[in-house]
């Protein structure tokens, strides 16, 4: 049940607090589980009523929508399957509703594995690769370009403070490919060996600037100094509509203990069992890459200049604005 009195099927409630705590993270992860979580909520929806079965989706969507700000394709996908809800019935309802998960889910798969393609084209032999975070997107590059026999290395930054780098590794070494794992403090001197600085984007805004995982700016902008290209792999559904009509893209905070722990706050204050009104610690997980800092767009309708993605992204959105559950 959500504050406003509709049924939310648990299912839906247990996917929107594992991507609020980050078990469901990175954002094409986060789009297939909320259209999965949808599908889910209409094959157990108890509503007798067309209007009621309706209220309960919009109230799902919303409950999924509120669990983190920062990646797109979360609104992405919720307004990609509400807009297929079709029917006069209940059970016409429900079936456009699992039939659109589908074919978004589908679609997810075939645009990643598109994208991996077109970014693999990118790579040479002997390239050294450095990465962020932990993005699907970037490793579907990585796998076609090993899929294709190309030999490459991979310059793995471990990510403060979540360390999705560890698992960036693990999947690199799953595919054989010869691992390095740096702090993130030392990307500057090991950019001296890469060929390539290659990241995911969790949302890209229409002037073509790219939100990802805080620390990716900063990475940008050495890249640039040491003059290694910055390639961003992003399926269409990281594009941000809103922007087109000049919104910004919320930054999310999260919370303090990530970056200070009890103990190491215990440490710092030296036994005031870290209770100290002047130390504080901010967590901001994503920050903002402008376009002059970017070489391509990777997407699986082709590598694009990032300024101009915004041509892309009219095509593909129009002038959607809506929030998902007010379709
Ligand atoms: O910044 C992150 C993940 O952040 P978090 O771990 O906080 O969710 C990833 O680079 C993008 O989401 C792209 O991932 P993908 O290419 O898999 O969509």
């Amino acid at each position: 049940m959500d504050d406003r009195g509709h049924d939310v099927a648990p299912a839906v409630e247990t996917t929107a607090d594992e991507i609020a705590a980050m078990e469901i993270r990175g954002a094409a992860t986060i789009a297939d589980a909320a259209a999965e979580a949808l599908a889910i909520q209409a094959e157990r929806s108890d509503a007798d009523r067309p209007d009621a079965f309706e209220q309960q989706l919009r109230a799902a969507a919303k409950t999924l929508y509120e669990t983190r700000p920062t990646a797109v394709s979360l609104p992405n996908a919720l307004r990609y399957v509400l807009a297929g809800m079709d029917g006069d019935t209940v059970a016409e309802l429900r079936a456009s509703i699992v039939d659109r998960a589908a074919e978004f889910r589908r679609d997810l798969d075939r645009a990643q594995s598109k994208l991996g393609s077109v970014g693999a084209n990118r790579l040479r032999d002997g390239d050294v690769v450095m990465t962020h975070c932990h993005s699907t997107d970037a490793l579907a590059c990585l796998e076609a370009a090993v899929e294709d026999g190309t030999e490459i290395e991979a310059i793995v930054k471990e990510t403060r403070p979540r360390m999705q780098g560890h698992i960036t590794a693990g999947q690199l070494r799953e595919w054989g490919v010869p691992v390095t794992v740096i702090v993130d403090g030392a990307a500057r001197r090991y950019l001296d060996r890469a060929d390539h600085v290659l990241v995911g984007a969790d949302s890209i805004a229409a002037d073509g600037s790219v939100i990802n995982k805080i620390g990716t700016s900063g990475l940008a902008v050495l890249a640039r100094e040491r003059g290694v290209p910055v390639t961003v792999a992003a399926q269409t559904i990281k594009l941000h509509p809103d922007t087109m009509t000049g919104h910004t893209v919320e930054i999310e905070r999260r919370d303090e203990r990530e970056v200070l722990d009890e103990e190491a706050r215990a440490a710092i204050t030296d036994g005031a069992d870290g209770v100290d009104d002047g130390l504080t610690a901010e967590n901001p997980a994503f920050d903002v890459t402008p376009p002059r800092y970017v070489d391509a767009i990777v997407t699986e309708h082709g590598q694009f200049p990032p300024e101009t993605i915004v041509t892309l992204m009219r095509e593909l959105f129009g002038e959607t604005v809506d929030e998902p559950w007010e379709l």
